[in-house]
């Protein structure tokens, strides 16, 4: 089965073809630069815009989009949706992760509960279906490790004492928001054939 990756994030490109053990080709590779505005007001509406805006540009594939974040409750939820961007449009990983650590610390906060979210959609001649994984832990007012991408080096998942930048990919691919709703989006796909 070939699935188009809705994603230009290069750590979720890793991540999700080795979770899903098909053929993911990014959208990119195929389509080449396209600008999608993510302006829904969930995971889930964005995960639906963008596999839809791959789709319609090539009808008849299966296509599948995540859209994900980290959201502090003691931070009122931020960044959430706007994980991307946190620091501003085009933002790096590690400026977004900067602003994160500043927030807390701008708090007097040195480790608060967090989590993930991710959403993926999959848009497909059947129509479209959206999963859903969370992955709860901590962030702390450093960043520990290299691994991942995005915030894992300043997150401790639940039962670890170590960050997702310090702990073993394999790691996160047992426990991440990510593999959890990979895993239900298997179900799915399973059915297209
Ligand atoms: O440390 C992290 N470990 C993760 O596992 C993870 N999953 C998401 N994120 C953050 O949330 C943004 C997603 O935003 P997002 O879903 O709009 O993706 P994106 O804009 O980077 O690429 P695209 O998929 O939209 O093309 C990303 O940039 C990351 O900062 C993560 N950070
Ligand atoms: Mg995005």
């Amino acid at each position: 089965m070939k699935i188009i990756l809705a994603s230009s994030n290069r750590g979720k490109i890793k991540e999700i073809q080795e979770l899903l053990q098909a053929e993911v080709v990014p959208y990119k590779d195929i389509l080449g630069d396209i600008t999608i505005i993510e302006n829904g007001k969930s995971f889930q509406e964005n995960a639906m815009i963008k596999a839809k805006a791959i789709f319609e540009r090539v009808p008849q594939s299966i296509v599948l989009a995540d859209d994900s974040g980290i959201s502090v409750p003691a931070l009122g939820g931020e960044p959430g949706i706007y994980s991307a961007r946190y620091a501003g449009e085009g933002a790096t990983d590690k400026e977004n992760l900067q602003k994160l650590i500043s927030k807390l610390q701008e708090k007097n906060i040195k480790k608060t509960p967090a989590f993930y979210t991710a959403a993926i959609a999959i848009a497909s001649p059947k129509g479209i279906f959206t999963t859903h994984g969370w992955m709860w832990g901590e962030v702390i007012d450093e960043a520990r490790g290299d691994r991942g991408f995005g915030y894992d080096p300043m997150f401790i998942p639940e039962g670890y004492e170590k960050t997702l930048g310090e702990l073993d990919e394999e790691v996160k691919k047992r426990i991440s928001h990510r593999a959890k709703a990979l895993r239900l989006a298997k179900i799915v796909l399973e059915r297209m054939v």
